[in-house]
């Protein structure tokens, strides 16, 4: 496997009125060209801020540590200019909040033909004919007149779709994907999901896909990283870990997964601003030892846990 997108040891501090927020410690996670992987865990646990560290779109008063290695540079050590240049050609994001990523003067099919000729040499009106081409493929309904109507004028599952075309236009070697189904209704749902797994494998993309729905994570990924509190607690083949999850916590969410989420986990995440001492999931965890109140675990073969 070519590995071409390592985050090293990233932490990122968030300071709030109510403490410093810990969103993400120590996490690593390595994407090969062309390989589906999955951030997975409940609300709050520092997804997002992940995509956002390698977007370098984190909140200004954010604090980095760690690296991000994309194909070879140190993402962190780009000027904004150069870092521009990424986000335009190398890694799309398809954001969990859509309306930000259109800019609500321009028309919705005017910033897809630009986002086409920033790639292809082509001319305004075909540029448009391949705007209108990407709004078909992602089920935008009557898009000849949608194409000139402004992001205000979509609905949120309409805007996260247009968002999808526009990572399409990019033809980005990564792909990154915070909970790109969240605003749709189930058909255009599995419709989506089949787009992105026929695009990431048309221009070989690697996708990160960020989600709580282990579904769409089996059906579009290989490998998966379990995230609790900030903290990758565990991560491997998606297929070993639906099998046999081996910490407490996944095994949690896959029993809830199962049940149709009728079984939720015990107990509340911890507040990254105030974590508890030892694991940061001992409160919750039924299998916890004295040593899990006392001491934060390491990684032992992709596990950080005690057990
Ligand atoms: N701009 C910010 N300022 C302060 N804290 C923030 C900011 N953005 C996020 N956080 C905090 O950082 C933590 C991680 O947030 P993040 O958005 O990454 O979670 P997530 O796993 O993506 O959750 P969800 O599934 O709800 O999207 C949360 O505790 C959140 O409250
Ligand atoms: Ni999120």
């Amino acid at each position: 496997m070519v590995i071409f997108c390592d985050i090293n040891n990233l932490n990122v501090s968030l300071p709030t009125a109510s403490g410093v927020v810990q969103a993400s410690r120590d996490v690593s996670l390595t994407i090969g060209k062309g390989e589906a992987h999955c951030i997975a865990g409940e609300s709050g646990c520092g997804k997002t801020i992940v995509a956002l560290a390698i977007m370098r779109l984190l909140p200004k008063n954010a604090i980095t540590r760690g690296k991000i290695i994309f194909n070879g540079t140190n993402l962190f050590h780009l000027s904004e200019k150069e870092m521009r240049d990424i986000r335009g050609n190398h890694i799309a994001m398809v954001f969990e909040q859509p309306q930000s990523c259109f800019n609500p003067v321009y028309t919705v099919g005017d910033q897809l033909s630009e986002a086409v000729r920033i790639h292809e040499r082509c001319s305004s009106s075909a540029a448009r004919e391949k705007a209108i081409t990407l709004m078909t493929q992602v089920n935008i309904p009557d898009p000849r007149k949608r194409y000139d109507q402004y992001p205000h004028e979509y609905s949120g599952g309409m805007v996260q779709r247009a968002m999808i075309a526009m990572a399409m236009a990019l033809k980005p070697a990564l792909l990154i994907a915070d909970e790109p189904t969240t605003a749709l209704d189930v058909t255009t749902r599995s419709h989506v999901v089949s787009l992105i797994k026929t695009f990431v494998a048309e221009f070989n993309t690697a996708l990160l896909l960020i989600t709580h729905d282990l579904g769409l994570a089996f059906q579009l990924c290989e490998n998966i990283s379990i995230m609790y509190a900030g903290r990758i607690v565990e991560s491997g083949q998606i297929e070993d870990i639906q099998k046999m999850p081996q910490h407490p916590y996944t095994q949690a969410l896959m029993h809830a997964f199962s049940n149709d989420a009728s079984a939720p986990i015990g107990g509340m995440a911890p507040e990254l601003t105030k974590l508890p001492t030892g694991c940061p999931f001992h409160p919750r965890c039924k299998n916890r030892m004295r040593i899990c109140h006392e001491v934060e675990p390491q990684v032992k073969n992709g596990v950080r846990c005690h057990l």
